[in-house]
């Protein structure tokens, strides 16, 4: 499991342990860490060319002392200050190790092996300033390798969003702990390799974190495996509620996800049943009502139903646990929600959280973490909330972490993949999986079967995810 915390967790633990030791102490620490990733980044660090973004924090000031370890060891180290102040211990430690301010920026940039950007870490807000940004603009197109201090500078340290210009690192080493903008895009797709250094912090930390990333081996613990006393109804059964005559592909996808979830059966209640069979004979199908249906452990239900919607209400009045998506989503009741016995799994995009929030979509997007946080407390609901990155909370009033799942791709932004994603999870949760394990495996399994769909580089269709399914199951168990 990969961990991370806010800013706020970080800076009161920060503040705990600075307490304890000698003053600047941690920055030395966290600036030899940084030294040495630096020296393993380069090979050789006599000779090398070194040139430090600074900008006016601490940020700044861990640079500047890595700059200075480094420029001990024979590098040749320039720092390029870019904000209305300097660290002035730091830049100290820098001149007195040999280093210096560069006169010209672009200059030192265009010969540089290894640029380090601490122009800001987690006290960074809003991009970029205008003036750093020429300057960011020459670092990367050098040809050095470019080193994030703490988090790449311009993201957002705790949502991960980007709001102006950023610098695109290619490493990023950051201290005590991920942040949590280090595992949601798009503040993720900046960072590049992250490195995590130890500074002692993680004694001060809560031991809940604010947000985690599931790992191959912690999906490989969760898989549903059938053991020698299994059957099918043991497995678990998923009721598919999906499609209609206007839209039957969503049938189909939704029980192609659902067939590769873990469950012993599908049933599909719904008008597609015909296009269902005829692609996958071993469902079991049926025409009324799903109250009717027979004996399911979980229900999935709205993926292509168009206006067909008095079955979602059929469905949670059942006493299992029942998926929403799509079109189900737009006739919820929060409080009916609440008041269900069994676990709710609900999985939106933007756009329908949105609207479930009765807010704009953009707020939503550009506050990912606290609506699904919100969304999940309202409706008393688990909330899987879709996008680049998604995430997943339990409604525990932040008594469990928000799950991040790291292995989304773009190439998933395609017609009828959440139909194949809410099939599978619902799988997921027939086999027995808590809501947040069911929908935070079901995204990383998504996301890898993509990834091992994607073989030649070009698009891939909501389907053909789905029949790679059994192969991101196979990477994860041979890991884990
Ligand atoms: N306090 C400590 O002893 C430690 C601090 N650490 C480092 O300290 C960093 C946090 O330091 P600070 O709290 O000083 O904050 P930062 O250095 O991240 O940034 C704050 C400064 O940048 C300015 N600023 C904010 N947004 C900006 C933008 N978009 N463009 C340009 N300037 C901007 C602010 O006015 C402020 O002066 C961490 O990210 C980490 O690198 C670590 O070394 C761990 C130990
Ligand atoms: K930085």
């Amino acid at each position: 499991m990969r961990t991370a915390y806010s800013v706020q967790t970080v800076r009161a633990a920060e503040t705990e342990l600075m307490a304890r030791l000698p003053q600047g102490a941690l920055m030395q620490r966290a600036a030899a860490g940084l030294a040495a990733a630096c020296a393993d980044l380069l090979g050789r660090v006599y000779g090398a060319r070194v040139v430090l973004l600074v900008g006016s924090g601490d940020n700044g000031g861990d640079a500047l002392y890595a700059g200075a370890r480094l420029a001990r060891r024979g590098a040749g180290v320039w720092a390029v200050p870019l904000g209305a102040r300097i660290h002035e211990g730091g830049l100290a430690a820098l001149l007195g190790a040999g280093g210096q301010v560069a006169d010209d920026p672009f200059e030192v940039l265009a010969g540089a092996e290894l640029v380090l950007d601490g122009i800001t870490g987690i006290g960074g807000h809003g991009g970029l300033r205008p003036d750093a940004v020429p300057v960011a603009r020459a670092a990367r197109g050098s040809n050095a390798v470019v080193v994030a201090v703490d988090l790449p500078s311009g993201v957002e340290a705790d949502s991960g969003e980007v709001r102006g210009e950023a610098l695109r690192a290619d490493a990023t080493v950051t201290f005590g702990t991920y942040k949590q903008g280090l595992l949601i895009d798009p503040a993720k797709e900046y960072a590049g390799t992250v490195r995590l250094v130890g500074i002692g912090l993680e004694a001060h930390l809560p031991s809940v974190p604010d947000i985690e990333a599931l790992q191959h081996a912690d999906v490989a613990q969760l898989l549903p495996m059938p053991t020698g006393e299994s059957d099918k109804y043991r497995r678990g059964v998923v009721g598919v509620v999906a499609g209609s005559a206007r839209y039957p592909g969503a049938a189909v996808l939704a029980v192609a996800g659902a067939l590769r979830g873990g469950a012993g059966a599908v049933r599909y209640v719904g008008h597609a049943a015909e296009a269902v069979i005829a692609r996958f004979p071993e469902a079991l199908v049926h025409g009324g009502p799903p109250s009717k249906a027979g004996r399911v452990q979980a229900w999935v239900v709205g993926p292509g139903l168009g206006e067909d919607l008095d079955v979602v209400q059929d469905v949670l009045d059942s006493d299992v646990p029942v998926l929403v998506d799509a079109d189900g989503l737009r006739p919820l009741d929060p409080s009916a929600l609440r008041d269900r016995a069994a676990p709710t799994l609900l999985t939106p995009h933007a756009g329908e959280a949105a609207a479930l929030l009765g807010m704009p979509r953009e707020e939503v997007e550009s506050a990912r973490l606290a609506s699904v946080r919100e969304l999940a407390a309202r409706y008393g609901a688990t909330v899987l909330l879709k996008g680049s990155t998604t995430l997943v909370a339990a409604p525990d009033e932040g008594r469990s972490p928000v799950r991040v799942n790291p292995m989304g791709t773009p190439w998933l932004a395609t017609a009828g993949s959440g139909d194949v994603l809410s099939g599978l999870a619902g799988s997921l949760l027939a086999a027995g999986l808590e809501a947040r394990d069911a929908g935070s495996v079901a995204a990383y399994l998504h996301g890898l079967a993509a990834r091992h769909a994607l073989t030649d580089g070009a698009p891939i269709t909501a389907y053909e995810v789905a029949g790679a399914l059994r192969s991101a199951w196979r990477d994860v168990r041979e890991s884990g």
